[in-house]
């Protein structure tokens, strides 16, 4: 049987640094980040869509909001607290900020807003949103040449 996919991109600005990184990485560093997400439906909705664009920019933006202008940091590196204490806008991950993690990371909190709206349709009224539609990838490019991709089996 067949299915549909769509995608739309999104863009955020965020520092971060790899502290174990042999490099430059290792230092403090911006990137105006790329997202690509993924969708895919078996069937189409009464407008003939998977779902309106409009919808998941509104599901996927609640979740880079907090990203945008924040520094994304592993949670054991040792400037979270100095820069939490000045009041910075501190984004805290499990693991190293890669973009492999951070892909991960999309992927999960991007997962669990799609399910909270498949369940309460209200939250991106006046579109709607359908249980049927499955994320399939968030696909994330640091700079113009490299990207990383996370999806489930
Ligand atoms: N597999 C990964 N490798 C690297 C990551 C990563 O997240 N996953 N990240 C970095 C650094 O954060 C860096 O910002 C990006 O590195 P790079 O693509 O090498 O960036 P440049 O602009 O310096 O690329 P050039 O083409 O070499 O100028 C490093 N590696």
């Amino acid at each position: 049987m067949g299915s549909f996919r769509v995608a739309k991109q999104f863009t955020f600005d965020a520092g971060h640094r790899l502290v174990s990184h042999p490099e430059l990485c290792r230092h403090l560093h911006g990137h105006t980040y790329r997202v690509e997400v993924v969708l895919e439906a078996p069937s189409l909705d009464p407008n003939a869509m998977v779902c309106d664009y409009k919808a998941l920019s509104l599901l996927v933006r609640s979740v880079l909001a907090p990203l945008d202008h924040a520094m994304i940091l592993w949670r054991e590196d040792p400037l979270r607290g100095v820069l939490e204490q000045a009041g910075e806008r501190v984004v805290v991950l499990d693991a190293e900020p890669s973009a492999e993690v951070l892909a991960q990371h999309l992927f999960s909190e991007i997962k669990k807003v799609l399910a909270q709206a498949a369940a309460e349709p209200q939250r991106v009224a006046p579109y709607r949103w359908r249980p049927e539609i499955r994320l399939v990838s968030v696909r994330l490019w640091e700079t113009p040449t490299t990207w990383a991709e996370y999806s489930e089996a």
